[in-house]
């Protein structure tokens, strides 16, 4: 797994690090490093352990075994330390109701030697038109961007943020892209976790795949796309009775599967493909043909569809210790 070479020491690094609740191993052995004026991404299914590693990073939970250092600072000991020069977005809300969105941001502002104008960071988050708006009267997507801006205004080198856009609507969740890789150019550091593959292809400049605890892939979109999904997915309208499992049968098709009301046919060439589907006694509507991308990484490293792993946990179960 390729872990970039960087001449300068690591903003962030974690080596063989473990959380145990009980007898689940919920982060099982995680080791990488992030760098400044880098984003790095944290994918993997519901219960994968992602927040736990994120909550480990800025010492919200205890750990294990394994280190984490940020900025050199190790978080379980040094915690008012690591707040100066570094934040966190968690997935709870924790912020006070009675507060406006402005006012909650000026009392973060007062947390920081040298923070970020409140009334930038409300514009950055686009909230100027909720001002005077109450925390509890937010809506959730209102709250969730509330949240990021809370990470933001204390001008951190580091930030985690734990799912930004989930229940952003797509103009909100540019908006946030914008926001995060301009924080990134400044030379700081984000690491975020996201269900979206089209995110971390927008945003992250590495990705780690989490799959029951494990690090699975590490690296750039690109070269983990080229490595685990070298191939073209052809794309078709799925019509009532139509089965086209028996493209299966024809050389350069990896897998055939339904997703919703599309067939979708994943071939190492398309050409060949595309003309037997379309020539079928019953053609094919509707194709498309794109690269494959990151869900295919994705999928194909997970098994799961964005799917939730606890289900299947029986494996990451056995003797251990409660560490929280
Ligand atoms: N405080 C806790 N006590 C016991 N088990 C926990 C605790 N927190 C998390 N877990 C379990 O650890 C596993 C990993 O959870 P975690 O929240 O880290 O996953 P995740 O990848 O962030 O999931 P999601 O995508 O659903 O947010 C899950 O099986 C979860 O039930």
């Amino acid at each position: 797994m390729n872990d970039q070479n960087h001449e300068e020491p690591p903003a962030l690094s974690v080596a063989s690090l473990v959380k145990r609740y009980g007898d689940l191993t919920a982060v099982d052995g995680v080791s990488l490093t992030a760098h400044s004026h880098e984003i790095l991404g944290v994918l993997g299914p519901n219960g994968a352990g992602k927040t736990s590693l994120l909550e480990m990073l800025m010492g919200l939970r205890g750990l294990t075994s394994g280190s984490v250092r940020v900025l050199d600072i190790d978080p379980a000991t040094s915690e008012r330390e690591l707040r100066k020069v570094a934040s966190i977005q968690p997935q709870q809300a924790e912020l006070f109701p009675t507060l406006t969105t402005i006012e909650t941001l000026e009392l973060w502002a007062t947390f920081y030697d040298q923070p970020r104008a409140p009334s930038t960071v409300l514009e950055d988050v686009g909230l100027t038109g909720s001002r005077d708006v109450r925390v509890r009267n937010l809506s959730g997507g209102q709250e969730r961007r509330l949240l990021v801006g809370t990470a933001l205004i204390g001008n951190p080198r580091v930030t985690v943020l734990d799912e930004p856009s989930s229940g952003l609507d797509p103009n909100a969740r540019a908006d946030l892209w914008e926001v995060i890789t301009a924080f990134r150019d400044e030379g700081r550091t984000v690491v975020l976790s996201t269900h979206s593959m089209e995110e971390a292809e927008a945003v992250c400049d590495r990705v780690a795949i989490m799959h029951r605890g494990r690090l699975v892939a590490l690296g750039r979109p690109s070269e983990l796309i080229a490595e685990h999904a070298p191939h073209h997915v052809i794309s078709c309208a799925r019509e009532p009775g139509q089965d086209l499992s028996w493209a299966e049968e024809l050389d350069d098709v990896v897998r055939v599967e339904t997703v919703g009301n599309r067939t979708n046919i994943h071939a190492r060439r398309y050409e060949d493909v595309m003309e037997a589907v379309s020539k079928a006694e019953r053609p094919a509507r509707d194709l498309r043909v794109r690269n494959a991308g990151l869900d295919e990484v994705f999928r194909g490293l997970t098994g799961a569809d964005l799917g939730d792993e606890t289900a299947s946990d029986a494996g990451r179960r056995g003797e251990g210790v409660e560490a929280r």
